[in-house]
């Protein structure tokens, strides 16, 4: 997918914005949606913990608060500065409310891209 190496290029930039004084992770998303526009993100913490929002949801909501209630994803990359993870379970589950089975989503493993599907991501999903 031709877009993958400017994606994680997007996202590498916006996880040096990362707001992560607790954890000291800095996680970064990008994602093209269907309209074509290019978002990007950072983890925000909080001194309450819990409150911590993540990298690619607060890059979805920023999508939707741009494009509105159609906004679609058509590919995700996640990055963080000096660790390796695909998004968490509650990533997953937001990022497959605006994405398609196929849709790619992009991470690192051992220094390499990896792209699997939402579907592969999130098997049997709940949707409703
Ligand atoms: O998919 C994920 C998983 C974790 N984090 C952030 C949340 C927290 O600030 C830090 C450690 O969990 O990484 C993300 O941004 N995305
Ligand atoms: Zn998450």
């Amino acid at each position: 997918m031709h877009q993958a190496p400017a994606l994680l290029e997007a996202a590498t930039a916006a996880a040096a914005k990362a707001y992560a004084p607790y954890s000291r992770f800095q996680v970064g998303c990008a994602l093209v949606t269907a309209q074509g526009n290019l978002f990007t993100g950072c983890n925000v913490e909080n001194a309450s913990y819990g409150l911590t929002i993540c990298a690619e949801r607060g890059t979805i909501f920023q999508a939707v608060a741009a494009e509105g209630p159609e906004m679609r994803i058509a590919e995700l990359a996640v990055i963080a500065l000096g660790h390796e993870f695909p998004p968490c379970g509650a990533c997953r589950q937001v990022i497959a409310e605006f994405a398609d089975a196929e849709t790619p989503v992009w991470f690192l493993r051992d220094g390499k891209p990896v792209r699997l599907t939402m579907a592969e991501l999130l098997p049997a999903s709940f949707k409703l």
